[in-house]
């Protein structure tokens, strides 16, 4: 068997795993911690599941995450398979997935963590504690066989070899012999009860027990049978007797009968004629009541309006009484109508009336009102007459003016005139500035020449001059100026004048404006006064007409009001006619309530006839009824004094007597009877009891014959197991032997091989597996007195041994797993390492087809032929595995040299 891959996700420290392995030697070697371990251990768990893990399921699943994943490929007798495990971890549970196929199509598939683990440890032939013991040295535990007792020893080693197998065999043997041995002792036990019991019955002559009861219970029947038949006898005697007895009670019976039907019927005979008298009486009484009735028909005959009181004449007063209440409530239902209407006129009139007297008042106030503006019109129009002839006398006198006036104007030239005078005036006054002017020069010029005079110089060219002046023109201005003068004068009051025919001018134009004025106020005035005439005129027309209107409706509401008055008069009429009606109606009411109560009388009357009938009725089929009764108990009596004749007492004594005899004798037989059935009875349950005790002794018989076989076959069976569990354990220790001694052998050529040349000459197993180690010089040593290093050499040597015992000693195919060894150098020098090494290359030799090797010695890592490195990523904290390139590792080896 050989490991061909292991990959693992999420195991321990991996993340993601995957390693090719190869036959041959693979070193794995890496830092502590690395995860070296933890890939061998990833390999075994794959093989056995949980079996194969010191700690739990979740402790392998790398921390932080839910699931890991195994899957290791390995190959054994020539078939591949694949053993995948998953574990996945929630709500506090592991999941435990495992399947194992081969990959070869030779079809094996196993599915479920304890189907896959059965395989493996059928298939490798050792379950996961063997695989420890024999194929993975685990680290730590190089010393594991040598620390253990001979019987831990012992016990290993035996089902490494099998040889655990026999003892399996030998115990059950043993087994199936205790078991015989508790059968046949149970079984024995039975027989001897059987003897007792057949020996008990034996003692008891059963046979002749049987003849006695038979021959008792043949007398027995018989004297039944006798007493049964004088029973018989008795028992026709007592019928008899009986019969007897009965006729005479059947006849004494029918004349009881006969006596009370007597009795019955002249019963009801009395009691019929008392139902007569009844009914005589009551028709006297029904007679008498008619009577009454009938007085009392003729007090209500008037109340009813009725002569007599016949069907026919009610059914006509009834009839007139339905007419009159017909015609009366007619006339009442129109005249409630009338009265109701009328009631209503009257007091629509009334409200109408009203309504006008009103209006009247309204329109009475409205000619108030136009009397009033009449008024007012009319004092307008004096006031204004007066203004108009006040400005009529102004006007006047305005005239007188023109006519007083110096100017010859008239009203309408007054303005042409004043404007013509105003012209001239500015001619005036034009040439009074050219007077003033011309007469200032003039006076300047005179002026000036007296300066020059008086300076002497000449006024015209005003060269001095002594005496000769030119002196002539200043007095031709002197003249000039004094010409001036006057006609200035003269134009200056010319001018005055004129400023008065202005000034008068002005103020008749003033009247003339003003008389136009009047004219037109006037007019205007004159048109007013015509208006408010006018209108004076229309308010006093207005006011008479709304007089006159108003005086029509006050009359007009007089009339309506009278209208009302007649109205209510005829509607009270009509309401008294109304309340007559309703008298009438009642009193035909009454007529009738009379009428009705004469009609039931009359029907009281019939009734009362009617029952006297039915009473009389009844009397006469009384009589007839009685009269057949009377028939019937003349035959009854007759009947009697028969039977009391036919009755005879002295037979019927003689009967009775016979009678109690035969009950007598009947009640003893009984008794004597139901004695001997009861002895017949038990001495039937003898004989079946004597019966059944037979039978059952024959069976006892029997049983004991087949039971007496079976102890005999139970016996040589005990024989048989007893032989077959020393034969086991015979063969086992044989085999042990033959085992200890070739153990001996091939721990004593590793021995030799790892320490030859050395101290010790040899080691010594003993049937029992005690070791024991000698010394050169022959001295015997326990191996737990050896050092750390020996004792690992020593261990690993036996380790091989029975590995090799293993390989060689089975039939078949070899089950030699990898052989694992995890750090096996911790104990040793350099030297016992080459040792190692050595007896690594010898177990290659004896065919071991792998080795795998946790170590960083490098003197096995130089001996490797893969190398495997482990490393953690000191970041991630998650190891990775490579293997190296195997030429490399030759260069590397060397160069560590
Ligand atoms: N469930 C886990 N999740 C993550 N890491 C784990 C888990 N279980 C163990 N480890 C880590 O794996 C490492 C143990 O690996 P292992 O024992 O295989 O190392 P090693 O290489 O054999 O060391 P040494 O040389 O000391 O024997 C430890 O560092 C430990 O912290």
């Amino acid at each position: 068997m050989k490991f061909d891959r292991v990959r693992l996700t999420n195991f321990k420290p991996y993340g993601d795993a995957d390693l090719r392995l190869t036959e041959g030697v693979t070193v794995i070697h890496g830092l502590n911690g690395s995860g070296k371990s933890s890939l061998l251990e990833a390999c075994f768990f794959a093989l056995y599941g949980s079996k194969a893990l010191d700690g739990t399921l979740e402790d392998v699943i790398t921390n932080g995450e839910a699931e890991t994943e195994v899957e290791l490929w390995f190959t054994h007798a020539g078939t591949s398979y694949r053993v995948e495990r998953r574990l996945k971890s929630y709500d506090g549970r592991i999941d435990h997935k495992c399947t194992l196929e081969s990959t070869d199509g030779s079809d094996v598939t196993r599915d479920g963590a304890r189907a896959v683990r059965e395989f493996v440890s059928e298939l490798l032939r050792m379950d996961a504690e063997a695989f420890v013991n024999c194929a993975y040295v685990r680290q730590g535990e190089v010393n594991k066989l040598i620390n253990a007792t001979p019987r831990e020893r012992q016990d290993t080693i035996d089902d490494l070899l099998q040889l655990g197998k026999l003892e399996e065999y030998r115990e059950r043997a043993g087994d199936a012999r205790l078991g015989v041995e508790d059968v046949l002792e149970n079984r024995r036990g039975r027989l001897d009860q059987l003897d007792e019991q057949i020996a008990a019955k034996e003692d008891r002559d059963l046979h002749e027990r049987l003849n006695e009861l038979e021959s008792e219970l043949g007398e027995v029947t018989e004297e039944i049978d006798r007493y049964e038949t004088q029973r018989e006898q008795a028992k026709e005697t007592r019928e008899a007797a009986a019969e007897t007895l009965s006729a005479h009670a059947e006849k004494r019976e029918e004349l009881e009968a006969v006596e009370a039907a007597i009795e019955e019927i002249e019963a009801a005979i009395r009691s019929a004629e008392r139902e007569r008298d009844d009914h005589r009486d009551a028709i006297r009484e029904t007679r008498e009541r008619i009577a009454e009735i009938e007085s009392a028909i003729d007090e209500r005959l008037d109340d009813a309006g009725l002569d007599a009181a016949t069907d026919e004449a009610v059914a006509e007063r009834r009839s007139e009484l339905d007419d009159r209440e017909a015609a009366v409530r007619e006339e009442l239902d129109d005249e409630r109508v009338n009265a109701e209407a009328l009631r209503n006129q009257a007091t629509n009139l009334a409200g109408k009336a009203d309504d006008r007297t009103e209006r009247a008042g309204e329109i009475e106030a409205e000619a108030e009102e136009a009397a009033t503006a009449a008024e007012a019109a009319a004092e307008e129009v004096a006031e204004r007459e007066s203004s108009i002839q006040e400005l009529r006398e102004e006007a006047e006198s305005l005239r007188e003016r023109f006519e007083a006036a110096d100017a010859d104007v008239d009203r309408d030239g007054v303005a042409d005139e004043r404007d013509a005078l105003r012209e001239r005036r500015g001619e005036v006054r034009e040439r009074i500035a050219e007077l003033s002017t011309e007469l200032k020069n003039a006076r300047e010029r005179v002026e000036e020449a007296e300066e020059l005079l008086a300076a002497g110089k000449c006024p015209e060219c005003g060269q001095p001059v002594e005496d000769s002046p030119h002196a002539s023109g200043i007095d031709e201005d002197r003249e000039r100026v004094a010409e001036l003068e006057s006609e200035l004068n003269e134009t200056r009051e010319r001018e005055a004048s004129l400023d008065d025919g202005i000034d008068e001018l002005d103020d008749l134009a003033a009247a003339a404006d003003r008389l136009d004025e009047i004219d037109e106020t006037v007019e205007m005035l004159e048109e007013r006064v015509a208006e408010k005439r006018a209108e004076a005129e229309r308010e006093r027309d207005a006011e008479a007409e709304k007089r006159e209107r108003a005086e029509a409706l006050r009359e007009e509401a007089e009339e309506t009001r009278e209208v009302a008055a007649e109205k209510r008069g005829q509607a009270e009429t009509a309401a008294e006619r109304v309340t007559e009606l309703e008298a009438e109606l009642a009193a035909v009411d009454d007529a009738r309530e009379a009428v009705t109560a004469v009609e039931e009388r009359q029907s009281a009357i019939a009734d009362a006839e009617d029952e006297i009938e039915r009473r009389r009725e009844k009397r006469e089929s009384l009589a007839e009824v009685n009269d057949e009764r009377r028939d019937r108990l003349a035959d009854k009596r007759d009947r009697r004094d028969e039977l009391a004749e036919a009755v005879d007492e002295e037979a019927v004594e003689d009967a009775k007597g016979r009678k109690s005899d035969a009950e007598e004798y009947l009640e003893k037989v009984a008794e004597e009877l139901d004695r001997l059935e009861e002895r017949r009875t038990e001495l039937q349950n003898a004989i079946g009891g004597v019966k059944a005790d037979l039978a059952e002794l024959a069976e006892r018989r029997e049983e004991r014959e087949a039971l007496g076989e079976r102890v005999d076959a139970l016996e040589t069976l005990h024989d048989e197991t007893s032989e077959l569990e020393s034969m086991y354990a015979d063969l086992r220790a044989e085999l042990r032997q033959r085992n200890v001694t070739e153990l001996e052998r091939t721990l004593n050529e590793t021995f030799e091989l790892v320490y030859g040349n050395d101290a010790y000459s040899h080691i010594e197993l003993d049937g029992e597996y005690v070791l024991t180690v000698y010394q050169k010089d022959g001295e015997p040593l326990d191996p737990e007195q050896l050092s750390g290093g020996e004792r690992a050499l020593f261990n690993l040597s036996l380790r091989c041994a029975i590995y090799r015992l293993l390989s060689e000693g089975i039939e078949g195919a070899a089950p030699t797993p990898p052989l694992i060894l995890d750090e096996p150098t911790v104990f040793l020098d350099s030297g016992h390492v080459s040792r190692l090494v050595r007896l690594v290359e010898e177990m290659r030799g004896f065919g071991v087809r792998q080795i795998i090797i946790v170590s960083h010695d490098d003197e096995l890592v130089g001996a490797a032929d893969e190398l495997v490195t482990v490393e953690k990523d000191p970041r991630s904290n998650r190891s990775t595995v490579r293997r190296e390139d195997a030429a490399e590792l030759g260069v590397a080896s060397l160069a560590d040299d």
